[in-house]
């Protein structure tokens, strides 16, 4: 990227130390558990239309780790020349400014002022002169409601998501690259393809470099599904209605979940099949299924310096994964790459599928490339093995009291019931059973799968590591 505006004028050392600590302890920061450092932070742009006393700027924080690598985060900073009492919770500094002399600067996305400029601004972009590096994309077919007060989404995520009244939801991508975004891509595609399994995509906003002919994306603007249900919070409410009567069978309970998640299944199947007939279909010979499996045993390599309780169960992971060997061909192609029930959303009319930016630890490069469909469904496998274990964990369930035994057993009940009904509405939309091979591969991605979610969980949710290990333990 050529050399952006830097902001010079403000104390190097105070902002810095502001940025890493304002970056440090983001939920949206991925890196977590590793040893890092802060380098150039860059004003990459700024909003246009700001009001006297306001400066709404994308900077880019480049963050270097110890272990090997660089990231880039995005952070939209609105620069106030007069504090606001309102924003207290997201104030990053107080630094000096060329044009506003002493300046608040805050987190914008907690900012409706900012966020009013920026929505203004993907639905009158500024003219090429005026936007700088800049660059505003609307699809035809939706008229944003410009009256819409934005609210910041405050749960669990990799990156920002802000809500324009009841019309539409921004998400600022945190940690980007240069280069097409995955989620922006598939959306696009979907949306034009009148998909109804995605959000409709309205909009999104690139960063463009035309010096270096390289382009980030930053932003996505989509159809806001207000009154949907995360799928991983109805499964959990599924779990806790068979826990508080744990007598009986998961399909005698209120809420039995077995229903949605075939629907599910075939919503995926339907999803697949979209994107096969839009993005291009690999057929992957003998050398790079190697590659494949020599790829999830590296992963695991990697795992064991951060997780080594996953020692004991190395050699049968490397088993399932060696079990790939076999296999003649494999077909790749466009997926999700990070399926779990937090990226489902049930509507009235049915399932939506959110979130297709694969897993945010992966290079991008990586994330571009087609795969095997039943890394999705592995994804979905695992996550209704979540579901009861983080139930239990919550609900202090681990005495080894005779209910405890009984919940435990009604766990694992609710777990494959879901699981199967998942998977036979899966393949029943595809009109295909799971052979021999299938099951090879499916086996070696739900291994693979349990990896990463062990490194995850070590590095983020320290407490939920049990739940990747001891699935591998019923297992072993
Ligand atoms: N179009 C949408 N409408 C309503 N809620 C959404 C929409 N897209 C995503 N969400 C909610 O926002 C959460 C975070 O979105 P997601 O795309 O997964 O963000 P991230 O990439 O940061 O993980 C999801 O779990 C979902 O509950
Ligand atoms: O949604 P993200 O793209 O940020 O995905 C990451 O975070 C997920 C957790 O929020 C993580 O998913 C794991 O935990 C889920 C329960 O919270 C569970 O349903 C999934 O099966 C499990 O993998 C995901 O792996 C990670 O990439």
């Amino acid at each position: 990227m050529a050399e952006a505006d830097r902001p010079d004028d403000r104390d190097g050392a105070a902002v810095n130390d502001d940025i890493r600590r304002w970056v440090g302890e983001a939920r949206w920061f991925g890196g977590k558990g590793r040893e890092w450092t802060l380098g150039d932070v860059r004003r990459v742009g700024e909003l246009p239309d700001a009001p006297a006393g306001l400066r709404v700027r994308i900077e880019l924080a480049e963050i270097s780790y110890a272990d090997g690598g660089t990231e880039l985060y995005q952070l939209p900073l609105a620069y106030y020349a007069e504090p606001q009492d309102r924003l207290g919770h997201a104030l990053v500094g107080e630094w000096h400014d060329d044009d506003l002399g002493r300046a608040w600067v805050y987190d914008a996305l907690h900012d409706r002022e900012s966020m009013a400029l920026w929505l203004r601004a993907f639905a009158a972009p500024p003219s090429s002169t005026a936007r700088g590096l800049l660059d505003f994309h609307t699809l035809p077919g939706h008229e944003l409601d410009l009256e819409a007060h934005s609210t910041l989404f405050s749960g669990e995520q990799s990156n920002s998501s802000v809500a324009f009244g009841e019309d539409a939801l921004m998400k600022v991508f945190r940690k980007v690259t240069p280069g097409v975004n995955p989620d922006i891509a598939i959306h696009q595609v979907l949306t034009e393809a009148a998909s109804t399994h995605v959000a409709a995509l309205y909009g999104w906003l690139d960063l463009v470099d035309e010096e270096t002919n390289t382009t980030i994306q930053l932003a996505m603007l989509q159809q806001f599904l207000r009154t949907a249900s995360d799928g991983w919070d109805l499964a959990l409410a599924s779990v806790r209605n068979l826990f508080a009567e744990a007598d009986l069978h998961a399909d005698e309970v209120g809420g039995d979940f077995a229903g949605e998640a075939a629907r599910l299944g075939a919503a995926l199947a339907e999803v697949h099949a979209d994107l096969a007939a839009h993005f291009p279909v690999e057929r992957r010979d003998a050398a790079a299924i190697d590659d494949l499996a020599e790829a999830m045993e590296a992963r695991l390599d990697e795992a064991l310096v951060v997780v080594p309780d996953l020692a004991p169960y190395a050699d049968g992971l490397r088993e399932r994964f060696a079990a790939l060997r076999g296999l003649d061909a494999v077909e790749v192609q466009q997926v999700h790459g990070d399926l779990h029930l937090g990226q489902t959303l049930r509507t009235v009319r049915g399932w939506k599928i959110v979130d297709f930016e694969g897993e945010p630890a992966k290079p991008l490069a990586v994330r571009l490339e087609p795969d095997s469909v039943w890394r999705d469904v592995a994804g979905m496998l695992r996550s209704f093995d979540y579901a009861p274990r983080v139930v239990a964990l919550s609900g202090g369930s681990l005495e080894l009291d005779a209910e405890a035994e009984q919940r435990s057993y009604r766990a694992a009940e609710w777990a494959q019931r879901n699981r199967t009904a998942f998977l036979d509405a899966y393949t029943e939309e595809r009109g295909e059973v799971v052979g021999t091979a299938s099951a090879t591969l499916l086996d070696a991605y739900l291994a693979d799968k349990v990896v990463y979610e062990a490194v995850y969980e070590a590095r983020n949710r320290p407490g939920w590591l049990s739940i990747p290990l001891s699935a591998l333990e019923e297992s072993s």
